[in-house]
């Protein structure tokens, strides 16, 4: 057994306001092992961003613990974290006069010195990510002038560029086509073989990732499972997910289908 990059140990999520606690999830074991595509599944508010947030250390733990690298995430600054997670989140950038190559550019920022000086190794670093997410095109384009889909791919570079163990994406293929999705999947898939990333993201594209995913974790009211695809489908967790009786799992195709009445 290799030793997880990130563990939760009976982790509770969720929000404080005042002296009140919301709970969105608890009892949460978790692990993310170097060179694993994790994708995290469950219906809309059940509490994916508030997990993802919480595990890139942008939001406090209710309770229980989070390691990374077997140190206690809030031990370490968010400078250290910036070089152990990357992170693609839905976000408004404010410095929108910034033209694609200096947005990518600024995943080179944990490791510049104090004004912000990139090296040549820095911008080759840069421009691989521009190459391997496919916007060279775009380079030279203010990051106003995106359409989202370009801007996904664009935040998706950037993270690459921080050259980071884990990546961790907020339902990156949410305004890509098809053909992008796949294609989007499939590099997620080519960072985690070559160059031993351990990444998780959330997704609604179901049946995208069952067929991609090393692993799972599955959100649900009940209960949380992380497993392998095959685990998964073998302990029947499909076949109620939606709790609908005309959305159907197909388990040999490894999809939904729809019964339409
Ligand atoms: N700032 C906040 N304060 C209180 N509750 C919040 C806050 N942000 C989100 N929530 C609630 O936390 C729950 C989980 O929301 P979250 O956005 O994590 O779900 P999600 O699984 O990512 O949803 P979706 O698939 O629709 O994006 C929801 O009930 C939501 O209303």
């Amino acid at each position: 057994m290799s030793i997880p990059i990130l563990e939760t140990k009976d982790l509770k999520i969720g929000y404080r306001h005042k002296n009140q606690e919301k709970i969105v999830l608890e009892n949460l074991n978790l692990q993310l092992n170097k060179g694993r595509l994790i994708s995290l599944i469950g219906i809309n508010g059940i509490g994916k961003s508030t997990l993802l947030r919480t595990l890139s250390g942008a939001q406090s733990v209710l309770s229980g613990t989070i390691n990374l690298q077997q140190e206690a995430l809030n031990t370490y600054s968010k400078e250290d974290i910036s070089k152990e997670i990357s992170v693609v989140f839905t976000e408004k950038i404010s410095q929108s006069h910034l033209k694609v190559r200096e947005l990518v550019a600024l995943g080179r920022i944990p490791y510049t010195n104090w004004i912000g000086t990139l090296t040549p190794k820095d911008w080759d670093i840069v421009e691989e990510a521009i190459e391997l997410t496919e916007i060279k095109k775009l380079e030279d384009q203010a990051i106003n002038s995106l359409s989202d889909g370009q801007m996904q791919k664009v935040l998706i570079a950037r993270a690459i560029a921080q050259d980071t163990p884990i990546i961790i994406l907020d339902e990156p293929s949410t305004h890509l086509d098809l053909y992008h999705k796949i294609s989007l999947f499939r590099l997620l898939k080519k960072l985690c073989i070559e160059k031993d990333k351990s990444i998780l993201f959330s997704t609604h594209d179901m049946d995208l990732a069952l067929q991609i995913s090393d692993e799972i974790i599955a959100l649900t009211h009940d209960y949380t499972i992380q497993g392998t695809t095959q685990n998964l489908i073998d302990q029947n967790i499909f076949n109620n997910f939606f709790q609908d009786e005309h959305i159907v799992f197909e388990p040999t195709e490894r999809r939904f289908k729809i019964t339409l009445p």
